[in-house]
């Protein structure tokens, strides 16, 4: 299994939160982050707003899915967050060793 963290802009979120589950993802785990990528130091516009402070607030979406399906996942990712301005964010992939779901004590896969 790998797990894929995508940091995006707010507003693509529900875009590529509906792309994933068409493509059948699903689950998926969302939080509010800030962080700052090579333009550090310089302005970012975000909701009409221009920051010039170190950390900008994005949104990071974590996805659990077999190695089969992870090029499936990071393409409708890139495909719906992508507007080609600076600060679109950036996916990260690592290999996952486990999942359980804790109600039935499925594992692996069948716990995705
Ligand atoms: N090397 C990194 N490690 C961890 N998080 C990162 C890294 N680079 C970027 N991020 C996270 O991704 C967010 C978006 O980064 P961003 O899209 O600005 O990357 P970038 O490399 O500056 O590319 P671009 O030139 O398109 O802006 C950052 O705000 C930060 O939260
Ligand atoms: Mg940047």
């Amino acid at each position: 299994m790998k797990k894929v963290e995508a940091i995006v802009r707010h507003f693509k979120l529900e875009d590529v939160k509906n792309a994933l589950t068409e493509q059948g993802i699903d689950g998926m785990t969302v939080s509010e982050v800030r962080g700052f990528g090579r333009q550090k130091g310089h302005t970012e516009i975000y909701r009409g707003t221009e920051y010039a402070i170190d950390f900008v607030p994005k949104v990071k979406i974590e996805v659990v899915c077999s190695e089969d399906s992870l090029q499936l996942v990071v393409d409708t990712i890139l495909q719906t967050a992508q507007t080609g301005q600076i600060g679109d964010g950036k996916i990260f992939i690592t290999n996952l060793e486990d999942a359980i779901r804790i109600r039935t004590g499925e594992r692996g896969e069948d716990a995705l």
